[in-house]
């Protein structure tokens, strides 16, 4: 009975050890147990992409090319000295000259992330689609998982430009708009509807780009990141009390003059679906409240974008040369124009 007794306490002591330790372990491990089984886009840092600190999600068995070579960077050297390349808030600016492509596209490529990219092509813009998407195929993350979604009042006649491109496309109807106003501030409203119904199952990241964008050179994946706005080819330089923000407190895209970092155009923003959902669902319902209360915001979504990158700070920025306009004076910083945007063959009201 008392040997019974000695056993049992011994038991009980050793069961209660070993339940311990893998409780302890498991608990430990449990973060990256979920992370691996439910990829969440929220989790896709810009900067792991850059640093590949993502590299153990990366089942073991997956094959990948061999490691590209290339110049160890040099901490005393900064890649380039005419321009910043780093916000305050520690968010890269993307210039030419700042990144190794082959380094990026080898942590894509292990990662597989999906790309949509969206563009409205409402009424004659659709004229422009075509050229649009074909520099797009050509330019746009080459080598990387692209679909297109093209928001249009017109179907059938998206369908009969006879495109050449092989990536795939998905046409997304949307209503014939009462003018050009209701069309460009309706884009948000759009993309956060899609977000919620489709984009959430089909994608990683999302791109929004106007259609009167030409791609001329290379946008790969150094656009990538959790949150990107673009800089206003004409604003970069400018000091903040002169950017065209909404400057009215009764709208809700109000900034004050003393607040502004830079000022971001509204034709290239993106993001992970789930960041550009709380982007565009937060506009929209601006939009909305400005609307109710009759007032229609100084550069339409631009005024809203610009508010909403204010309080809530991109975690990258392209330089303008992602929004570059034969329209502007060329600049030495800009080594790369990598797209010609606003040239149009029609006048932009309805
Ligand atoms: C000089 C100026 O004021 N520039 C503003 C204007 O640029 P843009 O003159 O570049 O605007 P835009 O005419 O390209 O319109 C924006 C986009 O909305 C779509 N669309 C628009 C109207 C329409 O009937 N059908 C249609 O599909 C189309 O994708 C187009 O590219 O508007 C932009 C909206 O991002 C920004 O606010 C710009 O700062
Ligand atoms: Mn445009």
């Amino acid at each position: 009975m008392k040997m019974f007794k000695v056993l049992s306490i011994t038991h009980v002591s050793f069961l209660t050890f070993i339940l311990g330790t893998m409780t302890g372990f498991l608990i430990s491990k449990w973060p990256e147990v979920g992370s691996l089984s439910w990829r969440n886009p929220e989790q896709i840092p810009s900067q792991d992409l850059l640093m590949g600190g993502n590299l153990h999600w990366v089942p073991a068995n997956r094959s990948s090319p061999l490691r590209t070579h290339y110049n160890k960077p040099d901490i005393a050297q900064a890649p380039r000295s005419d321009v910043m390349i780093l916000t305050p808030w520690l968010a890269p600016i993307i210039w030419e000259g700042t990144f190794n492509h082959d380094i990026l596209m080898e942590e894509y490529q292990r990662n597989s992330y999906r790309i949509g990219l969206i563009v409205s092509a409402v009424g004659k813009y659709i004229k422009l689609l075509k050229k649009f998407l074909e520099s797009a195929e050509r330019y746009f993350v080459k080598g990387g998982m692209v679909k297109y979604y093209v928001c249009t009042n017109r179907p059938d006649e998206v369908k009969a430009l006879n495109l050449d491109i092989k990536r795939p496309m998905k046409i997304i109807k949307v209503p014939e708009y009462s003018d050009w106003n209701q069309a460009v501030m309706g884009r948000m409203e759009v993309i956060k509807n899609q977000t919620e119904l489709l984009f959430h199952k089909e994608l990683d990241y999302l791109v929004c780009l106007d259609t009167d964008i030409v791609m001329l050179n290379h946008i790969g994946v150094e656009i990538l990141g959790e949150l990107v706005g673009a800089l206003h080819p004409v604003f970069y330089k400018w000091p903040r009390i002169k950017f065209p923000y909404e400057r009215r407190p009764v709208s809700q895209a109000f900034i004050p003059e003393d607040k502004g970092d830079f000022y971001y155009q509204g034709n290239f923003f993106l993001g992970t679906v789930s960041r550009i959902y709380q982007l565009t669902k937060a506009c929209y319902e601006d939009i909305m409240k400005d609307r109710a209360n009759g007032i229609h915001a100084r550069v339409d979504e631009e005024s809203h974008l610009n508010k909403y990158f204010l309080y809530n700070k991109p975690t990258k920025v392209l330089s303008p040369e992602y929004i570059w306009s034969d329209s502007v004076e060329s600049q030495k910083d800009i080594k790369i124009k990598r797209v010609n945007h606003g040239d149009k063959p029609f006048k932009k009201g309805t």
